[in-house]
């Protein structure tokens, strides 16, 4: 069977082109019926509970994080390696993006068959309405995009870029392993039962000032493709985990934390033992501007994943039967969140 990269599995599962047509936020006094969300959504959470945050360098580590993926699917970790200043210059270099001239931003629209540049999300095509966000994806080099944007002056924005997810990769590769060490798996197991993850894709988000955050909806209610995402968020409260028996929890914004979400490549291969978090991006209050960059660390769209060997082997029954990366993006690509149950035996 011919490869094809990730980027190429997204062209071959296209999102249509009047969904990636962004408006023009800066322009705006009220909020258009066309991104005005049902009353019934409710974007309140419960204040009282929230996602464990870990520090990588407590010896329980381990422990802690595999108990963190069963309970929630998300946490935060403080003691990572990603230089603080690393850090500040993701976040001023989205914001540079995300702050010039829609015309300009315009330049580097995704294409309708294409998997990076400026644009609305994905999972767009799914809602009746639109959502109070803009964003921007890389897949391997931003260098194309990047000079439709800045056609003489763009080296910093991609040496930033580039940094950032060389640095997200190692520390992605070191998640992983300790995830899956808390099911005594190891990265080697994994690379030969399944293969070897990579980063899929960096998504610059941008939830612009909003007239009326309690009628919009930042990033709807969505699980990640990947086996894990890491997201470095602004100051600015706005992303919620939904917890079984709890309802949407809010992520408090701690300066210099990453968090971690587990996505539904490694809710299958753990058979369901770490949960693919459902979560969403409301909106901060009026006139905030909020900023995030989610990296998704993920497997070649050839790849076949199941429930690990090492954890059938202890006799348990497998939940998923074995897709390949390339056809559980097709099937999430028209069944969106029913995407798991439609490969469950
Ligand atoms: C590799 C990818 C994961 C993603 C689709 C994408 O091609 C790049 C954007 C990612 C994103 C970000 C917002 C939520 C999401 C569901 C979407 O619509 O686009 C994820 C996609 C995903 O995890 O499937
Ligand atoms: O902005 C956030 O807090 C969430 C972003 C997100 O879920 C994503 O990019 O997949
Ligand atoms: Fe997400």
């Amino acid at each position: 069977m011919a490869t094809s990269t990730l980027s190429q599995v997204y062209r071959e599962n296209p999102i249509h082109l009047h969904h990636i047509i962004p408006l023009d936020f800066n322009s705006v006094r009220t909020v258009p019926d066309s991104h005005v969300w049902p009353k019934s959504d409710d974007f309140s959470s419960d204040h009282r509970l929230t996602i464990p945050t870990i520090d990588l360098k407590d010896t329980d580590a381990a422990k802690l994080v595999g108990q963190a993926c069963e309970t929630w699917g998300a946490f935060q970790v403080i003691n990572h390696g990603i230089p603080l200043n690393l850090l500040e210059e993701i976040e001023s270099e989205t914001r540079r993006l995300f702050s010039l001239p829609v015309e300009t931003k315009m330049k580097a629209l995704r294409e309708p068959e294409g998997a990076t540049g400026y644009g609305l999300p994905r999972i767009s095509k799914f809602f009746p309405k639109y959502m109070w966000h803009e964003g921007f994806t890389i897949m391997d080099s931003p260098a194309d995009h990047a000079r439709m944007l800045w056609p003489n002056d763009n080296a910093r924005f991609c040496d930033v870029m580039e940094r950032y997810q060389k640095k997200m990769e190692a520390e992605a590769e070191k998640l992983t392993n300790l995830i899956l060490g808390s099911l005594e798996i190891t990265g080697e197991d994994l690379n030969r039962d399944v293969g070897s993850p990579f980063g899929a894709a960096l998504q610059l988000n941008s939830y612009p000032p909003c007239p009326n955050p309690n009628r919009a909806m930042g990033l709807a209610p969505h699980t990640d493709t990947s086996l894990l995402t890491i997201l470095h968020q602004s100051a600015l409260s706005g992303l919620q985990i939904f917890k079984q028996g709890a309802g949407w929890v809010s992520v408090r914004p701690i300066a210099g934390a990453l968090v971690v979400n587990v996505g539904d490549l490694l809710h299958i291969l753990s058979n369901a033992r770490f949960k693919s978090a459902l979560h969403r991006a409301v909106l901060n209050q009026e006139g905030y501007h909020r900023l995030s960059e989610a990296y998704f660390y993920g497997l070649p769209s050839d790849c076949r994943v199941s429930p690990l060997l090492k954890l059938l082997n202890s006799g348990e029954k497998p939940r998923y039967r074995s897709v390949t990366v390339k056809e559980y993006v097709g099937i999430k690509s028209t069944n969106f969140v029913e995407a798991l149950s439609f490969i469950r035996i």
